[in-house]
């Protein structure tokens, strides 16, 4: 299903299409086309493409260009500047690794919904006075997993998550039970390995499980 250019998307909108935002590291521009198209072979099309690595930005303008099925995003992005690179290069969202006030005023100016990083009630409380009620929690495994969304589920009851960072094919239904989480994000979709070895069917077939797990 090609999603409509015009089309005003949300954060909210990022995490509800499908159960699993793949966490995409990328070294070379060549990669980024053929991964995409087996992520939205396998029903992913919300792409989180991190801006780890200097391929990162072509990467996403090869998707944007040459993948329409795919909505590219950008992750890790921690600046205005990342914000202002990430939209330039084609993307349509952004993913960052924990929030500033910077960073929210940055996307909001350039209208590029943001899915912010949290791991502390301040956090989101600082999130939630910018607007931001859906919210991705990182690193969630390590900060307290499912046990935490639970105790967050009290205070901040009209909070949604995406949990991400040690998230698993094993584990991630346990997470996406909980009401308050919409999706899961992980890199398990794209292992390395597969990634360099161009193993796009690998990739498809556990985008394909992934897009089953709710
Ligand atoms: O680069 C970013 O902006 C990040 O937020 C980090 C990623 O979300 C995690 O690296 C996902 O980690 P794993 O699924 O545990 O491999």
């Amino acid at each position: 299903m090609a999603m409509n250019a015009n089309e005003k998307l949300t954060a909210l909108a990022v995490m509800q299409d499908a159960p699993v935002i793949p966490v995409i590291v990328l070294d070379e521009v060549a990669q980024a086309v053929p991964l995409a198209r087996a992520l939205v072979e396998g029903g992913i099309r919300m792409l989180e493409v991190t801006l780890r690595t200097p391929a990162a930005l072509a990467c996403i303008e090869a998707i944007a260009r040459h993948v329409p099925e795919a909505v590219a995003g950008a992750g890790t992005v921690r600046s205005q500047a990342d914000a202002q690179a990430a939209q330039r290069a084609g993307a349509r969202f952004a993913v960052s690794p924990g929030y500033t006030p910077a960073v929210g005023r940055a996307c909001r100016e350039l209208g590029l919904p943001l899915l912010p990083g949290v791991a502390t009630g301040s956090e989101i409380m600082l999130a939630q006075e910018d607007g931001h009620t859906d919210l991705k929690f990182f690193p969630a495994l390590q900060a307290g997993g499912a046990a935490m969304l639970k105790a967050w589920s009290g205070p901040f009851g009209d909070v949604r998550f995406c949990p991400t960072g040690g998230v698993t094919a094993a584990n991630a239904r346990e997470l996406l039970a909980l009401p308050n989480v919409v999706c899961v994000g992980g890199s398990w979709l794209t292992p390395a390995d597969a990634v360099r070895q161009g193993d796009w069917a690998r990739i498809t077939q556990l985008a394909r499980e992934a897009a089953a797990l709710r």
